[in-house]
């Protein structure tokens, strides 16, 4: 994996971060991206072969410079909808690093469903995983370690700023999370605590999606995104390393939309509603 960043080499060298789901996706682009920074990374999901594959590949990387120290890549299973294994996702961190300053709350999914068609498990298992499983390392953070020395924290929304029908779980876990980012930069800045979050459009294509969505839901939101094109991995990760950088040190409670103004311009699914009630 090439790391390409216009941040400067040695930015977050000594600092140390969680990023939930950094085995895949836009959370190994985080993850790539703050090695090349030259902060230490512990990544976890649920998937312990995905995180070490992708652990053996990012560990290469290393801050350009002969003098910036080489950072350390941790993995651990963590499931983030129960509560002890984010609480030892913490404590485990604290015992490699010796410090939290970041947690990237990346983690996260849905399916595709009409609402009538969702069971009670379906609709719990995605508002445990997205609305649940973000609070839970949120507290955890706090409490082991933020709390008394301060740190960064950034979650992952989505484009369901007017609803998100087909994925209505998603959509209100999501707006929950925006909403408990607000509550928390009020709550937690007298700890010194900044908490933001990034809501990216139907756009990033990650290669779950590419795998997920079987029909090309990608192409079919380029007429619809005033940019003309889909965003890409790097994108979303450059936003976070803003976020958690000192350019960013009197933003909080604040969400950046990363999705080319589709958000502003149409909605977040790529065909019309028709006239009559089918499915
Ligand atoms: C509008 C779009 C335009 C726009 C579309 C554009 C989309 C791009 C924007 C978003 C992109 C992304 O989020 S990218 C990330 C995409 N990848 C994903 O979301 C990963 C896919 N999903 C998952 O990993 C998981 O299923 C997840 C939803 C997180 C929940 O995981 P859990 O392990 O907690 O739960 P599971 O055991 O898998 O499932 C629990 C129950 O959920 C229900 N369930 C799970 N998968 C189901 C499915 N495919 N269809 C029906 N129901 C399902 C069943 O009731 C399951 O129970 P049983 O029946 O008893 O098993
Ligand atoms: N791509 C896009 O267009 C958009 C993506 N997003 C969100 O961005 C985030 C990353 O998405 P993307 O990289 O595209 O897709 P990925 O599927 O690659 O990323 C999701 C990650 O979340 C992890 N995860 C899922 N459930 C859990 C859980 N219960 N506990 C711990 N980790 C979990 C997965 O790992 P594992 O399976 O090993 O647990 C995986 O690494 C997700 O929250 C996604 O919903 C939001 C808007 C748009």
């Amino acid at each position: 994996m090439i790391v390409k960043s216009i941040f400067r080499s040695g930015l977050f060298a000594g600092k140390s971060a969680i990023v939930t789901g950094g085995g895949s996706g836009i959370g190994k682009a985080i993850t790539s991206e703050l090695l090349y920074l030259g902060c230490n990374v512990m990544i976890a999901s649920r998937k312990l072969d995905r995180l070490e594959n992708a652990a053996n590949e990012l560990k290469t990387i290393t801050p350009p410079g002969d003098d910036q120290p080489k950072p350390k890549i941790e993995f651990m299973e963590c499931n983030i909808k129960k509560e002890e294994q984010v609480h030892s996702l913490i404590s485990n961190t604290l015992d490699k690093f010796g410090k939290l300053d970041f947690l990237v709350n990346n983690g996260g999914g849905q399916f595709y469903s009409p609402a009538k068609d969702f069971s009670l498990k379906g609709w719990n298992a995605v508002i445990e995983t997205n609305l649940t499983g973000t609070f839970l390392c949120c507290q955890q953070a706090f409490n082991q370690y933020m709390s008394e020395h301060g740190g960064v924290i950034v979650n992952m929304v989505a484009n369901m700023w007017n609803g998100w029908p087909g994925m209505s779980h998603s959509g209100a876990a999501r707006a929950g999370v925006e909403n408990i980012t607000k509550s928390l930069a009020i709550e937690w800045a007298p700890a010194g605590i900044r908490i933001n979050a990034v809501a990216p459009g139907s756009t990033i294509a990650s290669q779950s999606v590419k795998d997920y969505y079987k029909f090309d839901i990608m192409g079919q939101q380029i007429p619809r995104v005033p940019a003309k094109r889909l965003g890409t991995v790097e994108e979303v990760s450059a936003a976070i390393c803003f976020l958690l950088s000192p350019a960013a040190a009197f933003i909080s409670g604040e969400t950046i939309k990363i999705d080319g103004a589709q958000s502003l311009y149409t909605t977040s699914i790529p065909w019309e509603v028709s006239g009559r009630y089918q499915n």
